[in-house]
């Protein structure tokens, strides 16, 4: 089966060689970029009246996300039929925007369900995304890795998120870091690459800063804050931080990398202060599904909510936004 890629509006990140030096000279202030993460979330570049449009902006960058050991091929079709349909169609006429073909930006499910996904997705141009690579640890030999993307992608996976060894972070072992990733992004093909840092797992914003480069260097097309399965997910300070290094490298490359923060976002007002942090950071024209995404598996019910509260005046339950 195909994979069908991402809107190749800009060129893919080819990855350059390895280049330590690049990085290694780099230390984060962790004080510093709290503080800075602060300020951005208070901030209003995302305004009150506009929240509604941000909102529904959101939608279309979310990576409609099950990655459960009870999933099954009902709860996948479910959540695809969500993705197609994320918002009641008589609050989206309310809004103006009934004929937009509002969708979210990708289904992201585990390898065995991808073919599930394939066949709901069918015919709707939302691409399925597939964790691989002995997600969320990987600590499965690096064939076993490979293996598994070849799987993901054979079975018409467009979007692999890998998993990297965080031990080779902790112990510094950058090269071993630059192949592993390099050696991925080949097995990807043609599917397009994010790069799961688990930053939970690294110690310091400078490792984040550190692994950020190498995964854009060996190719990665995202990079991803976490699995949604560390203690610690995505927080602003990460993120602020893996949106330096990103930015860093477009300008000694030229090249655009995605970001994905993903686990533990769950109310819309997460996604307003991610917004503002990409707005802030690198400008409007980076809020688009082929540069953003929000990993997130309950963080669309509470969108929904927000959107009928904006059209009707009223909170329904939170069940009655519930996914599946
Ligand atoms: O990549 C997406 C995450 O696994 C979703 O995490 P979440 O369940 O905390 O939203």
């Amino acid at each position: 089966m195909k994979a069908h890629a991402m809107p190749d509006s800009h060129p893919r990140n080819p990855g350059t060689p390895f280049a330590p030096d690049w990085f290694e000279e780099m230390q984060v202030n962790r004080t510093a970029a709290e503080r800075r993460a602060t300020t951005i979330s208070g901030s209003r570049s995302v305004k009150k009246d506009h929240q509604a449009a941000w909102l529904l902006r959101a939608i279309q960058c979310i990576d409609l996300t099950t990655l459960s050991g009870d999933d099954t091929p009902g709860k996948v079709r479910r959540l695809c039929a969500k993705a197609r349909q994320p918002v009641r169609p008589d609050l989206l006429e309310a809004m103006g925007v009934g004929d937009i073909g509002l969708t979210t930006g990708a289904v992201c499910v585990y390898p065995t369900m991808v073919p599930h996904a394939v066949a709901a997705l069918q015919g709707s141009g939302i691409p399925v995304a597939s964790v691989a690579t002995g997600f969320p640890a990987g600590l499965t030999p690096l064939s076993q890795r490979l293996a598994e993307i070849t799987y993901a992608v054979e079975a018409g996976a467009s979007e692999i998120d890998i998993v990297i060894t965080r031990e080779h972070v902790l112990l510094g072992n950058w090269q071993a870091l630059y192949d592993e990733v390099a050696a991925m992004r080949a097995a990807c093909g043609e599917a397009h690459m994010k790069a799961i840092l688990a930053t939970g797992e690294l110690g310091t914003l400078t490792n984040v800063y550190r692994a950020s480069m190498v995964a854009m260097q060996a190719g990665s097309d995202f990079i991803k804050t976490s699995t949604g399965k560390e203690t610690e997910n995505a927080t602003l300070p990460v993120s602020l931080t893996m949106l330096r290094a990103l930015r860093d490298y477009g300008e000694r490359t030229g090249y655009r990398i995605g970001f994905k923060p993903a686990g533990g976002l769950r109310a819309a007002k997460d996604a307003l202060a991610w917004l503002a942090l990409m707005k802030e950071e690198l400008g409007q024209p980076w809020l688009r599904p082929d540069l953003f995404r929000i990993g997130a598996s309950t963080l669309l019910g509470d969108i929904e909510r927000q959107l009928e509260h904006h059209v009707t005046g009223r909170y329904a339950s939170a069940d009655h936004h519930a996914l599946s």
